[in-house]
């Protein structure tokens, strides 16, 4: 098989990865972000330490207060006093924004890099495989899983200066001035960080539970948003507000019951933190008179209590830091499973032509009875083949089969290789798939077709006859569809996905009733379209309407399970529905074209 060229996308996500980069490693996004990293440290250090600067000035503005009181310092000496402060203060203050943008510039960073492997790894996604995933879970994880991720990386980065480095300053300056005292107020910091763990079960099991419902509240606000026309019409929409009504209490109870175990302990930290003070008053008031385990004047005493204050604060931070850090693990192992950059890009690779040989062909979805066995044929590049029977026959599975979302029995080979057995990059460059819905994007007509390609797009808005249509519309190329196509009629959205499935022409094209929103007379000019620009590749045509099938070079009849291949003359011989069916439509053509 023959793979021709790297399409711009992978060299983009390649290069926004980077070599040794481990999109499913924390630590990679750390490592990559280390320039940034470098400022935040230094501008963290210089802010953590320089507080530590605070403290000390208090102690010596109070003792030169005393002294100037008692007629042996001078207000001058207050004045320096005051100046040397304001100018840490300063300096503390100009580190602190330094070190807070990059904070925030690190967390943008990551936070763009996160979204850009989640997307791509979502958009390699089998449509099976979203489906069974859930809208409002994939949307939730895409955007709110990876935004609180990223919140904790951020709190996690500040807090290892604001909090790391400043408690160990603060705690060394304590233990410069009484180290047993020090040690004694010390008892009670870790104590709230052990509060803080236990919590953490409790706070990543409600965490979790409130993602659930946030996924479960997207989906019923997409599912509104898409069929409200259709509750409206038949009188459902109470019913549907009703439903989405609970579906909003439930995800406020989870969000409450999440957000007060996140926010309810942080009082409780504090005031743990806090309880030293007690003993700084007791043995530091000892000090002071003389009588403790060192002797301290009434400065050192302030500069030990401002310490402390500051230091217990701090460490309430910390325990709130680690329930940050629960609630962003509970996201990262709900998207963990997506981090991962893949090379399979769809655009990627192009394929030449080849035979196709499918022998023995069988299907059955997951747990249901088998749609269709035994189904034999092979086709060469430039072979258009019919496919039609009932509905409910397993047309659209058939077509689907060869995608391979679910396993197959037999073999369906391209170019002598098993489809199922290829890497999906190989698959993807061979098939083309053009399902029941159009899947158009909010975006111009012409950027629906290209999607990125380089050719121009006209001749195949002709190739679909939909170029008729766009003299009338102002912007032509430009117009905008809207979500999904909304402001397209079905046939011109057909058209459309139509046409962006012959830009990206591969050598086995599979269209599931592309021309059932079509007048005839357009369906036989895009037909006769479709037959030219298909050349060289192989077309399975799934379609309830018969009349083009004697144009086609083989036919498979599905019905109740058992499959017929054939020309379409040998088809009119052989299977009396089928010759029924033709007939019928046939009349009405004539009916439509008199
Ligand atoms: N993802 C799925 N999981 C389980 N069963 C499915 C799935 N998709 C389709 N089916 C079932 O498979 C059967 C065949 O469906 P399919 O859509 O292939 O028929 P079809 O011939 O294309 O129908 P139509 O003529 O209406 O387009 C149906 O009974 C359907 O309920």
């Amino acid at each position: 098989m023959r793979e021709t060229m790297e399409s711009d996308e992978v060299r983009k996500q390649m290069e926004n990865t980077g070599k040794g980069f481990r999109p499913d490693r924390i630590l990679s996004y750390f490592r990559k972000e280390w320039k940034v990293l470098i400022v935040i440290t230094v501008s963290g250090l210089i802010y953590n330490l320089g507080l530590l600067a605070g403290p000390w000035f208090e102690g010596r503005m109070t003792g030169c207060l005393i002294r100037i009181l008692q007629g042996i310092s001078r207000a001058s000496q207050m004045l320096t006093l005051v100046c040397a402060y304001v100018a840490s203060i300063a300096v503390v203050q100009s580190s602190r924004y330094v070190k807070r943008f990059y904070v925030r510039r690190f967390a943008n960073n990551v936070n763009r890099r996160m979204k850009q492997i989640i997307y791509g790894s979502l958009v390699r996604k089998s449509r099976t495989e979203l489906q069974e995933e859930g809208a409002g879970t994939v949307m939730t994880k895409a955007i709110l899983d990876v935004d609180d991720c990223v919140e904790g990386m951020r709190k996690f980065t500040t807090e290892v200066f604001d909090t790391g480095v400043a408690l160990m300053a603060y705690a060394g300056m304590l233990l410069f001035y009484d180290w047993r005292l020090a040690l004694l107020a010390l008892i009670f910091p870790p104590v709230s960080y052990c509060i803080a763990e236990k919590m953490k079960r409790l706070i990543q099991k409600t965490g979790a539970a409130c993602k659930e419902q946030s996924g479960i509240l997207s989906a019923a606000t997409l599912d509104r948003g898409i069929n409200a026309l259709t509750y409206r019409v038949f009188g459902c929409e109470e019913e549907r507000r009703q439903a989405y009504e609970e579906n909003l209490s439930a995800y406020e109870k989870a969000a409450v019951k999440a957000n007060v175990w996140n926010t309810v302990m942080q009082p409780l930290y504090r005031v743990i933190s806090m309880t030293g003070v007690l003993f700084i008053f007791y043995f530091g008031g000892k000090n002071v008179l003389g009588e403790g385990w060192s002797t301290w004047s009434v400065a050192t005493f302030a500069t030990f209590l401002s310490c402390f204050t500051k230091l217990s604060v701090k460490s309430s931070s910390a325990a709130k830091l680690f329930n940050a850090v629960h609630k962003a693990q509970v996201s990262w192992k709900r998207i963990k499973p997506f981090m991962k950059v893949s090379g399979d890009s769809h655009m990627n690779t192009k394929m030449l032509p080849g035979t196709l040989q499918v022998t023995d062909l069988g299907f059955a979805y997951p747990g249901g009875k088998k749609l269709f066995e035994h189904l034999n044929f092979s086709a060469e590049p430039g072979q258009i083949i019919g496919i039609t029977g009932p509905v409910a026959c397993g047309k659209s599975t058939l077509g689907k089969s060869f995608l391979c979302e679910y396993p197959y029995e037999g073999s369906i080979q391209f170019d002598g290789q098993e489809l199922q057995k290829m890497d999906e990059k190989k698959r993807a460059g061979i098939i083309g798939y053009l399902g029941h819905d159009p899947e158009l994007f909010n975006d111009t007509i012409e950027n629906n077709i290209r999607l990125g390609g380089g050719r121009e797009a006209e001749p195949y808005l002709k190739a679909v006859c939909l170029d008729q249509d766009l003299t009338s519309v102002e912007d032509g190329l430009q117009t905008l569809v809207g979500n999904g196509g909304v402001r397209l009629s079905g046939g011109q959205a057909q058209r459309l996905a139509l046409a962006r499935t012959l830009y990206h022409k591969k050598p086995l094209l599979i269209l599931d009733d592309p021309f059932s929103a079509l007048d005839r007379t357009t369906e036989r000019e895009a037909f006769a379209h479709l037959q030219e620009m298909a050349k060289g590749s192989i077309v399975l045509l799934i379609s309830h309407r018969l009349y083009l099938f004697p144009q086609m070079d083989q036919i498979i009849w599905m019905e109740t399970g058992e499959t017929v291949v054939g020309t379409h003359e040998e088809l009119l011989k052989q299977v009396p529905e089928y010759a029924q069916l033709f007939a019928a439509q046939e009349g009405g053509a004539g009916h439509e074209e008199d």
